[in-house]
């Protein structure tokens, strides 16, 4: 577990990122990664999929987290990644951060032969050839964190992203940085509950930020969806989806516990639902 007192927990993770990413570089060149992001076939339109009616649920893959340390064994990430998918989870979420969230691409590329569903590269991306990895790997999603990048990488790496076809899912936690993802032309918000920096987690944010946002941006609530309640209350404020990992790694039937959120998300009584 990391030590979350300083408030630099994004940048000690950043620093791991960066230092796995150098080794991947010198292992595969730039032009071998775009080569197979070429050959990859293409991606789903997420963008349209999140718009359907009813409050998309996005289960994420996860094993670890910074601030609990171990949530699940996942020995088989594909078997999991079945159960959202039966269970009717309209995105997949794979983390492939190694040291804090005990992901990888390995567990990408198993979920992605196994599953249909659009899937999101969960990564702290800081460079392009992440998102060239993440085209070769399969993903129709990809996350880019505000608080992680200054303005010019955030427009440069949304503008590859959606270059490549993918849809940039752009991840805030307070009003400046919500201005720079609309800034940088972001049609996907994710408003984390969660601060990156400090690990707090605050589920108000998301009401704080989201009716703000122009209608055509997708909104989606991060981190803290515990259950039906949860995703009603962020229903009622505005969100297009939720995306959840705790709460659905650590259940007996992953596939039952997205099942009842998918409910509860399409219930006429939820305001997407009615749209
Ligand atoms: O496990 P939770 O509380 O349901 O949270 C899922 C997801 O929001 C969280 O994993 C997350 C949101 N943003 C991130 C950025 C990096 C790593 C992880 C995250």
């Amino acid at each position: 577990m990391i030590n979350a007192e300083s408030g630099r927990v994004l940048d000690e993770i950043l620093a791991g990122v960066r230092e796995d990413l150098a080794a991947r570089e010198a292992q595969v060149p730039l032009a071998d990664i775009k080569q197979r992001a070429a050959q990859a076939p293409p991606p789903q339109d997420a963008y349209a999929k999140l718009r359907a009616p009813g409050v998309g649920v996005i289960a994420e893959v996860k094993r670890s987290s910074p601030s609990k340390g171990q949530l699940a064994e996942i020995p088989d990430p594909a078997e999991l990644a079945k159960e959202y998918a039966a269970g009717g989870a309209r995105c997949v979420s794979v983390l492939t951060e190694g040291r804090w969230f005990g992901g990888s691409l390995d567990d990408f590329a198993a979920v992605r032969a196994a599953i249909d569903v659009p899937m999101l590269r969960k990564d702290f991306v800081v460079s392009s050839y992440q998102v060239h990895e993440a085209r070769a790997y399969g993903a129709d999603l990809v996350l880019l964190i505000v608080a992680a990048l200054d303005q010019n990488t955030l427009t440069g790496l949304l503008d590859r992203i959606e270059s490549l076809g993918m849809t940039a899912l752009v991840e805030v936690h307070d009003e400046e940085e919500t201005d720079r993802a609309l800034e940088a032309g972001a049609r996907v918000i994710g408003i984390n509950a969660r601060n990156l920096r400090t690990l707090e987690v605050d589920r108000t944010v998301f009401e704080r930020i989201a009716p703000g946002l122009p209608a055509e941006v997708v909104k989606i609530a991060e981190s803290g969806v515990r259950g039906p309640h949860d995703l009603i209350r962020y229903a009622s404020a505005g969100a297009d989806a939720v995306l959840v990992g705790e709460g659905l790694v650590t259940q007996k039937s992953p596939r039952d516990a997205v099942a009842e959120l998918v409910t509860a998300g399409s219930h006429p009584a939820t305001p997407r639902a009615a749209r």
